[in-house]
């Protein structure tokens, strides 16, 4: 019997080298990039919110930003969209590279780095309008005005954001009228209308009941096949169930990065063993 001969019989056959690969932890070294931050540091006047952080966000998975309040969170994800330009003192050195290019440089052009990379709060803020008019807002922003169009992307966006069948009988019915996690999805789905390649959540639950929640959780889930999901969580239980990758956060500092379930399980610093133990924050 040949070596290969005799691997194959005692594994009948099985692929066990594929088997290992789709068993082994997801490592972020195998990962294709979205977002690669590079030394970022970030003022707000003379105070130094977000201290040389480094790290690659993988694209088409969940990232979760965790850590105490005031650590930077929200800071660092406002930096992707660069929403953080519009605070007065504000200042920023480092890079963001999206694919491969700094977001801040000067010939770039923010209303397209922002269709590419969508944002939804905390609060949902629907516009005073039908659902329907919400989620074409975007399009019709981008010069789309023809009614077929617009339907057709209307409807899928809100079947990507699991909201259609709740909603598909009273399109023209205002916004303000739904619930606060309906609200909240058709957000999400007007933040898809416009086929951004990353979207960025700050705490898109922490104003929902639990059945809400649990909803556009599973809507996170679902997101990630199409795309790169950023999400600042206070709700650990959260971040374990959502993110595939985790980046602990402490007073400005990123001091841990990397696969939710080894961060969450075997923390390689002690400062995130206490946090997620609960013994801070
Ligand atoms: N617009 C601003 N002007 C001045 N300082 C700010 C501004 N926004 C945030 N900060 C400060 O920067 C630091 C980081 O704040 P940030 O909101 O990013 O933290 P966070 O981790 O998201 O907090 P939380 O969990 O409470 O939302 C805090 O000390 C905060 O007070």
């Amino acid at each position: 019997m040949t070596g290969v001969q005799e691997k194959t019989s005692l594994t009948h056959g099985l692929d066990m080298d594929a088997i290992a690969r789709e068993h082994a932890p997801m490592r972020l070294e195998d990962e294709t990039i979205a977002l690669e931050v590079d030394n970022l540091n970030l003022y707000y006047g003379e105070k130094r919110a977000l201290h040389g952080v480094s790290m690659k966000i993988p694209k088409k998975k969940v990232t979760a930003f965790i850590g105490p309040s005031g650590c930077g969170k929200s800071t660092l994800l406002r930096c992707f969209n660069r929403m953080n330009d519009l605070i007065d003192g504000c200042r920023i050195e480092g890079q963001i590279r999206l694919d491969g290019k700094n977001i801040f440089d000067r010939d770039v052009d923010i209303a397209m780095l922002r269709r590419r990379v969508g944002m939804v709060f905390q609060k949902p803020n629907p516009f005073p309008k039908s659902i329907y008019e919400n989620v074409a807002y975007g399009l019709r922003l981008a010069g789309i005005n023809k009614k077929r169009t617009l339907d057709e992307t209307v409807e899928w966006a809100l079947k990507g954001a699991a909201l259609w069948e709740e909603v598909k009988n009273r399109l023209d019915d205002s916004a303000l009228g739904l619930s606060g996690g309906q609200q909240q999805r058709l957000v999400i789905a007007r933040a898809i209308a416009i086929q951004p390649d990353v979207i960025l959540l700050d705490e898109p639950c922490s104003a929902l009941d639990p059945i809400s929640t649990l909803k556009v959780e599973e809507l996170i889930t679902e997101l990630k096949n199409n795309y790169t999901i950023v999400i600042v969580t206070h709700n650990m239980q959260q971040a374990a169930r959502v993110s595939d990758y985790t980046a602990f956060m402490y007073v400005g500092d990123l001091i841990e990065y990397g696969n939710t379930d080894q961060l969450f399980t075997k923390p390689a610093k002690k400062q995130t063993e206490d946090y997620i133990t609960g013994r801070y924050g």
